[in-house]
This record gives structure tokens, sequence and C-alpha cells, in this order.
């Protein structure tokens, strides 16, 4: 199914780019609201929300905006190299994306949230993992992740 040019892409399927704009522009706000994260994201740059918004696209299938002109997967995880986050950072991270997710009212099917997550989870235990290191170890070159549906293959279908 993963193959089958019919099943959308999850950057699709979420409602393409003005969904994760509008997103990642909420969850922000969310943050700097948040005693824990405020500390952490007090000085991010102005880009910063929409920058997210397209790497985040882009994994999920949508243009290649972020790394023809942004960065690149190597560029975005030497934004958190030395900064020591932690499991307690990395957590309430993810419970407020995901409830701002809820909030925007992305789409809530079973399919969807479960790649969502999935990428989610996988992401922000990358950027705790590498924050812990001053120094860039990956390959600079190293390509964008790529996610898909997973398991489930497509969105829901009743
Ligand atoms: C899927 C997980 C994540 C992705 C895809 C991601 C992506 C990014 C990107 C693309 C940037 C660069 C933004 C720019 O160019 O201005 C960035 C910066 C940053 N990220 Fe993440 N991030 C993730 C998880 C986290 C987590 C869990 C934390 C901390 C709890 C975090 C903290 C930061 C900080 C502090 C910066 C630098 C902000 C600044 O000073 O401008 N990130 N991230």
């Amino acid at each position: 199914m993963e193959t089958n040019k019919q099943v959308p892409s999850l950057y699709e399927w979420a409602g393409g780019m003005p969904v994760f704009e509008k997103l990642m522009v909420a969850f922000y706000d969310k943050v700097l609201k948040d005693d824990l994260l405020e500390p952490i994201f007090r000085h991010m740059s102005p880009t910063h929300q929409v920058h997210v918004a397209h790497f985040f696209a882009e994994v999920f299938g949508g243009p290649k905006i972020y790394s023809s002109n942004e960065g690149s997967h190597a560029a975005m995880v030497t934004k958190h190299l030395g900064r020591h986050l932690t499991e307690e950072h990395r957590k309430r991270w993810v419970q407020l994306l995901v409830a701002t997710a809820d909030e925007l009212e992305l789409p809530a099917d079973p399919e969807f949230r479960s790649a969502f997550v999935a990428y989610v989870e996988w992401g922000t235990r990358i950027a705790v993992i590498n924050s812990q290191d001053p120094n860039l170890t990956m390959n600079p070159h190293e390509p964008m992740p790529k996610w898909g549906w997973g398991e489930p293959g497509g969105p829901y279908q009743p």
C-alpha cells in the first residue's frame, strides 16, 4: 500500500503547509507559556516556528523547502548540540505538540495519529541524544528523514 500512488502522503492527509505552519505557531505559543520549556526557547530565532513547520512537512512527504533553502538534517541536529535536553523536556514538548494537534483538529484518525506520534517520539528522542554532545558526529550529508504511514499502510477507511 505504501507505494500505491493513490495513498496520500501524511503531509497531504494533514492538510498541507498551512496546517503545519499553524500547528507550529500555536505550539510554540504554548511552549513560551510553559515554565519548563520557556527558558530553553526564550531566545529562539524569529524563523524557528516556520523552519520547524517546513522540517516536519518535508519529513511527512511535503515540498523540500527546509532542505533546499533553510538547512539539512545535519543542520537541524546542530541546533540541538550541547543543549543537554532531558527526558522531562522531551516529554513536555511531545505533550504540548499533541495537545496543539488536538486543538487545531489535525486529522484524528488512528492511522494518522499513529504515524504522527511515531515520528514525534523518534525525532524527540534523537534530539535529546544529540543534545548531550557538543559536536556533530553524524554524516553532515545525511538525507532528511522520511516518514510514511507505517504498519497501518494508509489513512483510516471506515
Ligand atoms: C521531532 C523533533 C524535533 C524536530 C524536527 C526539531 C527541529 C528543529 C529545527 C528545524 C530547528 C532549527 C530552527 C531554525 O532553523 O530556526 C530546531 C532548533 C531547536 N530545537 Fe528542535 N526539533 C525537535 C525536537 C526538539 C526538542 C524535543 C527540543 C527541546 C525540548 C528542541 C529544542 C530546540 C532548540 C532549543 C532549538 C534552537 C532554537 C533557537 O535558539 O533558535 N527541539 N529544532
